[in-house]
């Protein structure tokens, strides 16, 4: 079985992520519509797409100016323009939207879609535009998935699931979570300046009958995962390389530092 190999080098600033880390990938950020992480300015280096769901265009509006208050804000919210404002545009403010409508940012309404979220929307774009062959380089950045409201923060899970042949990573300020296809060998490098301790594998789609982990604390071996019976949460990352195998997609979360 194939190998995926997983990093947590976007959280680094470009200029100290080492180039054999991982497999290089192409990033695209999607800010969603909560608050911005601090971070937020090292993903956006990364990107090289960068797109604001709906309400997510004020989120930036308001947290680049917050997170560099020496600067002059309208010159930071020139500079972190994106390439696109997508999603049903009853949350943008319309201030924000004539902003960035006068620097050019194309702005999707697609309102008469009610049927996906606002970061489906976004997603399906990103893959739009990304060529077939790159897509397996692709790695979608999702900032203000989690936290806030458990319908959207479910609705965000269910797009890794929607999307389960793209690398999506959903981010708060305080962990990560990715989907781990049933149909590759995983392997996590934990960058531990940025990254853990505390992780969790969580069965959420559908129970595990077999799954079998190294370099956790709670190491699983063959092990039966399901809601209900056991899910591994406040695990603990014991090394460098994590390896996760199953019969079953899980959701892979882990904490992030507080002070990168
Ligand atoms: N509290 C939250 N927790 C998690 N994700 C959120 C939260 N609020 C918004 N989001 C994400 O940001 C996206 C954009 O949100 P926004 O509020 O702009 O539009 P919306 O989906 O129409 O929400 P609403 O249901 O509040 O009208 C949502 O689709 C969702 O993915
Ligand atoms: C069963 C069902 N539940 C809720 C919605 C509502 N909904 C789902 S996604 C979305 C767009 C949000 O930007 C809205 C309004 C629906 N269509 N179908």
């Amino acid at each position: 079985m194939e190998v995926m190999k997983h990093t947590s080098t976007f959280l680094r600033p470009p200029l100290l992520t080492p180039a054999a880390d991982g497999p290089p990938l192409t990033y695209a950020l999607v800010v969603l519509n909560q608050r911005l992480p601090w971070f937020a300015p090292v993903l956006w280096s990364h990107a090289t797409l960068r797109v604001f769901a709906d309400g997510g265009a004020n989120r930036v509006y308001d947290g680049m100016p917050r997170l560099f208050p020496e600067q002059d804000p309208l010159e930071l919210r020139r500079r972190y323009k994106p390439d696109l404002i997508r999603g049903d545009m009853d949350s943008i403010r319309p201030e924000v939207k004539e902003f960035y409508s006068n620097l050019g940012v194309k702005i999707e309404d697609m309102s008469y879609d009610q049927e996906t979220t606002d970061l489906h929307k976004c997603v399906t774009f990103i893959c739009d535009s990304t060529p077939k062959m790159d897509k397996s380089n692709l790695c979608i950045l999702v900032t203000g998935a989690l936290g806030g409201r458990f319908d959207h923060e479910a609705g965000n899970i269910n797009v890794l699931y929607k999307f389960s042949n793209i690398r999506i990573v959903l981010l708060s300020d305080d962990c990560l979570i990715q989907l781990l296809p049933r149909t590759r060998c995983h392997e996590i490098h934990i960058q531990s300046s940025v990254v853990g301790p505390h992780c969790g594998l969580i069965p959420l789609g559908a129970p595990s009958a077999s799954t079998t982990t190294t370099g956790l604390q709670w190491d699983l071996t063959n092990t039966r995962m399901s809601f209900g019976g056991l899910v591994s949460t406040s695990n603990i990352v014991h090394e460098e390389r994590i390896t996760v195998r199953s019969d079953s997609d899980l959701l892979w979360t882990i904490s992030i530092k507080k002070d990168l």
